[in-house]
């Protein structure tokens, strides 16, 4: 009798070898990862070793010296403006502190990407924002307010509500939960994680939070002199003998234990 061996998640962002010199520094020197589909990504490392920079190469924003970057089947190193374009059009992003514009309402704001990047009209434009402001569990009244209305974590929830506007496969978040407190970080967490479960995506996140790391991240890569130096659980990178590694989580040895809950 013939027995199936379950698949492997697709891999949906493969990054080999990459080589980045910035301003004569070399901030990669050789970085390879996989991301899997319908997974929850952590890329992890000391401040300046080039994790956001690393996302913006994914993202076609920048251009690696050498090396491969394959996004959603593309190869995004060689890719032209307009395929850069179709390609982000796929992904949502939020960068650090998930700004948004202050000048328009958060309605206004989740449906910015719609109206530029879709042919929508009006009516469907702002009934799927509020669909999109209610799935990030914000109030109906979030959507008339001006960003500098809301609370840290609000402004956070209205700024994924915006990126996952046009329905992306994969999301981008760079220090997504800087700057919030306690309590807001953990709802935030417990966001992330639903948003994966419900809709299937694919989440890319830059981070130093123990929280994200410990209690969202599926995989946690760790980057550390231009190099991926420890991957795999956060319980098994904690435990990595990388010196690196071992400077940026004391007193997490213990694994999960250490961990902030
Ligand atoms: N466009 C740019 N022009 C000049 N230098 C840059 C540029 N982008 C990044 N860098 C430099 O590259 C290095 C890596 O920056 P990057 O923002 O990727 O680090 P990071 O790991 O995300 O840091 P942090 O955790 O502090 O945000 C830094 O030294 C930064 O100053």
């Amino acid at each position: 009798m013939a027995t199936s061996v379950p698949s492997a998640p697709e891999i949906v962002i493969a990054i080999r070898d990459v080589h980045t010199t910035v301003g004569g520094d070399a901030i990669h020197d050789g970085v390879t990862l996989d991301v899997h589909r319908g997974r929850i990504f952590a890329l992890a490392g000391p401040s300046g070793c080039g994790k956001t920079l690393l996302l913006r190469e994914a993202l076609a924003l920048h251009v690696p010296d050498s090396g491969s970057i394959r996004v959603l089947g593309r190869d995004v190193v060689a890719m032209g403006d307009e395929e850069a374009l179709e390609l982000r059009r796929r992904c949502g992003v939020v960068f650090e502190r998930g700004a948004l514009f202050s000048s328009l309402t958060v309605a206004e704001n989740v449906a910015l990407p719609l109206r530029e990047r879709s042919r929508l009209g009006r009516t469907l434009r702002d009934e799927i924002a509020a669909l999109k402001i209610a799935l990030v569990g914000l109030p109906p009244g979030a959507g008339p307010k001006y960003p500098s209305q809301l609370s840290g974590g609000m402004r956070r929830r209205a700024a994924l509500a915006r990126a996952i506007a046009l329905d992306p496969e994969l999301l981008f978040l760079d220090e997504p939960s800087a700057g919030l407190d306690p309590a807001s970080g953990k709802e935030f967490e417990e966001l992330v994680r639903h948003l994966n479960e419900l809709l299937g995506l694919t989440v890319f996140v830059v981070t130093r939070d123990l929280g994200l790391l410990w209690n969202v991240a599926d995989h946690v890569a760790f980057l550390g002199e231009g190099r991926i130096v420890a991957a795999g659980t956060m319980a098994e990178v904690s435990r990595s003998d990388e010196p690196v590694v071992r400077a940026y989580f004391p007193g997490t040895r213990s694994g999960p234990a250490g961990a902030p809950r």
